[in-house]
């Protein structure tokens, strides 16, 4: 054994074998030859398809070494036979200098035999020994079910290809926004167009074998009685004519009558007679219950446990784990295994980031424990819209499914990177690896970043707080140049044009903020020689990349949830900022002047002559201007007034007051300028404290103003513009 994993490390460092094999015994390698001798025996159209595309004219002859490959149904030497492992999808290879032998448990297992072989052989050798393998996990691959814009024709063709090269065998077609999935279109046909690109990844998916698995989502508006369930079977029909063999109907997301779990029980028991069972070739259903997770399942209520008895043993049941977005344990099985009387069917809610759309997520596949291979029936990853970005991820996750025990995180990681650009993984590296947190958000579920500079910026904080002097000036330096070479390099590269259409906002993003990071330390070194004349041109070099920043993060990626381009949010740009308002205050107390502290660009200001208020922060998001409520109870003497300073002349469509504390409201007024001294009031019905005003004219100046002779006191819940 030690022997044969002492091969295996060889291995894991010298060949990148996707995903690695559960065992080799092997004596070495041999090195490939020019020309090979192919022996197929009765193998599937996958595998005749992949030895047609890689053993061509060029690289066959009768001369060549000889590979004979089938499954255990063809006549073989018995030795090597009963060494093919029981389970589904299983291989053995044998090899020697005289012919290398490939026999598959089954069609699926001959296919991902061929794959190892092939993997080998692009790396130039052959296998001298042994090879038996098989996969861990049952159903492995990925669910398409996440909000926002759906993966393209296109790129879920090349998604099947990645998924046919790294084993993985399940595609879930589930996108929650497409209307022919969900409401309310899931009774009707896809239109011509669609149904044909459907046609196309099922033939794509045979080829690769995956399991193209077509999800259907009624629940929103589904009616339990005879129609709709006909309606649903005659989707089935369509879909089936269409050339898919394996369904799921998801309930996640919904509320209502959909919910309960009796119903969504029967419908599911009356598909699987009247339409799996009934037809041939159709893979077991799969649901996804409406309670998914651990912390919206209602014991009491009994939903799980109910679904746990009524539905057929053969029916899957899906589960995110104990929260929407959770990595997998040991404990986490457990629990809902016995709650619903099965192996849960994982789905993994990562990559996903339809909740913190503005940054992407490209670290290492890690936090899922490697005991749980015979927890699970499947274990799919739900990814980023971004479907190239998604497969650093899912090659994690080809790897972690398919030898759980092996699985290494971070050296997945580095193989996915290379295989996602062989030549400038190096570029990609420094991007990813600060691009993998998913910043502050709703699901408190967080990722590593940064991991080896964070040690170094806080160290760099400390002592710039402690005494202005620094030690490890240099290794700070050298990151943010490596850095930017990378984001050059990036969006140089040829290795993956697809990819880099994907990320490229966020590589421009990331250049300016390795940029602003140099000049933040030449503000440093300026400082420090008192070079005045330079820290004041480079503090403003540094304002003049935030603000091409910010126009960035207000064009690119705009969408209703969290528009803009994040990058290196957890340690790199936060030590920027930092930085720079230390350097700046500084500067200011020791020559008497008064740069402002502000890092992050924003062209509007707040204005006010009220000095509680001076530097309240006006944040502008998609449009709407606010400020930033304060927390405590405002005093506004007679003719203080508060408000927002645009950066030029600007439609002003609406102004949203939400005050407290305020019995008459007719002390204040709402006025709009466009030079700061002549103010047009806008009418207000000051009865309510909870004002949305619309005003549709143009104004640079936007204020409240006490027009009253008396001290008022209030606080401001929200004080916000919209700006068109
Ligand atoms: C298994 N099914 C899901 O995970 C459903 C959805 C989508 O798949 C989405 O991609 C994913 C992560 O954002 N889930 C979150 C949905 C949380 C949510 C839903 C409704 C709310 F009101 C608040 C949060």
């Amino acid at each position: 054994l030690i022997f044969s994993l002492f091969i295996s490390l060889i291995f894991a460092q010298d060949v990148p074998l996707n995903p690695v094999p559960q065992k080799m015994e092997l004596s070495g390698f041999g090195k490939a030859p020019e020309t090979f001798k192919i022996d197929q025996q009765n193998t599937d159209k996958a595998t005749q398809h992949l030895i047609a595309s890689y053993f061509t004219s060029e690289n066959t002859n009768n001369k060549g070494l000889k590979i004979k490959i089938g499954d255990v149904k063809d006549k073989f030497p018995k030795k090597f036979l009963k060494k093919v492992p029981s389970r589904a999808e299983s291989y053995f290879i044998h090899g020697n200098d005289k012919k290398i032998t490939v026999i598959g448990r089954d069609a699926r297992g001959t296919y991902y035999g061929l794959r190892t072989l092939i993997d080998l052989l692009n790396a130039g050798k052959t296998p001298l020994g042994e090879i038996t393998d098989y996969p861990d996990v049952t159903a492995r691959g990925v669910v398409e079910g996440f909000y926002g814009t759906p993966w393209s024709f296109n790129h879920r063709m090349r998604q099947l290809d990645f998924y046919g090269a790294n084993k993985l065998n399940t595609y879930i077609y589930g996108p929650k926004d497409d209307p022919y999935h969900s409401s309310p279109n899931w009774r009707k046909p896809y239109p011509e167009e669609e149904a044909t690109q459907i046609k196309k990844l099922i033939d794509r998916a045979k080829l690769n074998e995956v399991d193209f698995v077509w999800a259907i989502h009624p629940g929103k508006d589904i009616k339990w009685n005879q129609e709709d369930r006909e309606n649903l079977l005659h989707k089935f029909e369509l879909m089936y004519d269409l050339g898919v063999r394996a369904f799921a109907v998801f309930f996640d997301d919904i509320s209502g009558e959909g919910t309960d779990p009796n119903q969504q029980a029967d419908l599911l028991n009356y598909l699987n007679e009247n339409f799996v069972q009934a037809k041939d070739g159709v893979k077991p259903l799969i649901l996804c219950p409406t309670e998914y997770n651990k912390g919206w399942s209602d014991l009491e209520g009994g939903y799980l446990k109910t679904l746990g008895k009524e539905l057929d043993e053969s029916i899957r049941i899906m589960w995110t784990g104990n929260h929407v977005i959770a990595d997998i344990d040991q404990e986490t099985m457990e629990w809902i295994n016995e709650q619903i009387q099965r192996e849960a069917f994982i789905w993994w809610n990562y990559p996903v980031s339809d909740y913190v759309r503005d940054h992407v997520l490209l670290g290492p596949a890690y936090g899922n424990e490697k005991s749980i291979a015979n927890k699970v029936s499947g274990f799919v990853s739900n990814p980023m819209e971004h479907a190239e970005a998604s497969k650093i991820a899912i090659y994690g996750v080809a790897n972690y499914t398919w030898n759980m025990e092996n699985y290494d995180p971070q050296e997945s990681w580095q193989k996915a990177l290379r295989k996602l650009m062989p030549n400038d993984h190096k570029a990609l590296e420094i991007f990813a690896r600060h691009n993998s947190d998913l910043g502050p958000n709703g699901h408190r579920y967080r990722r590593e970043e940064s991991v080896a500079f964070a040690p170094e910026a806080e160290q760099f904080l400390k002592q710039l707080k402690a005494n202005g002097k620094v030690e490890n000036l240099e290794r700070i330096r050298d990151e943010f140049n490596a850095m930017l070479e990378a984001s050059y390099v990036l969006l140089n590269s040829k290795d993956n044009q697809v990819l880099n259409k994907e990320i490229e906002p966020w590589v421009e993003q990331f250049q300016l903020t390795a940029q602003a990071g140099l000049s933040t330390l030449n503000m440093y070194s300026a400082l420090k020689e008192n070079k005045n004349e330079d820290f004041e041109q480079t503090y403003k070099a540094v304002k003049a990349m935030k603000s091409q920043m910010y126009k960035i993060d207000q064009t690119e990626n705009q969408n209703p949830y969290q528009p803009g381009i994040k990058t290196a949010s957890l340690v790199v740009t936060p030590l920027i900022d930092s930085t720079f308002v230390i350097l700046t205050k500084t500067y200011n107390k020791r020559f008497e002047r008064n740069l402002p502290l502000r890092a992050n660009y924003n062209p509007h200001q707040g204005y006010t002559n009220v000095a509680q208020l001076k530097n309240q922060n006006v944040r502008l998001k998609n449009r709407k201007l606010a400020l930033n409520p304060p927390l405590e109870v405002i005093k506004m003497e007679p003719q203080a007034y508060l408000g927002f300073e645009l950066e030029k002349s600007s439609n002003i469509k609406q102004v949203l007051l939400k005050l407290e504390g305020l019995e008459d409201f007719s002390v204040l007024n709402l006025e709009i300028s466009n030079n700061g001294t002549d103010w047009e009031e806008i009418e207000l019905n000051k009865k309510d404290n909870e004002l949305k005003v619309a005003v549709n004219k143009s104004g640079k100046f936007i204020r409240i103003i006490n027009v009253s002779n008396e001290d008022v006191a209030l606080k401001i819940k929200e004080f916000s513009a919209i700006i068109k």
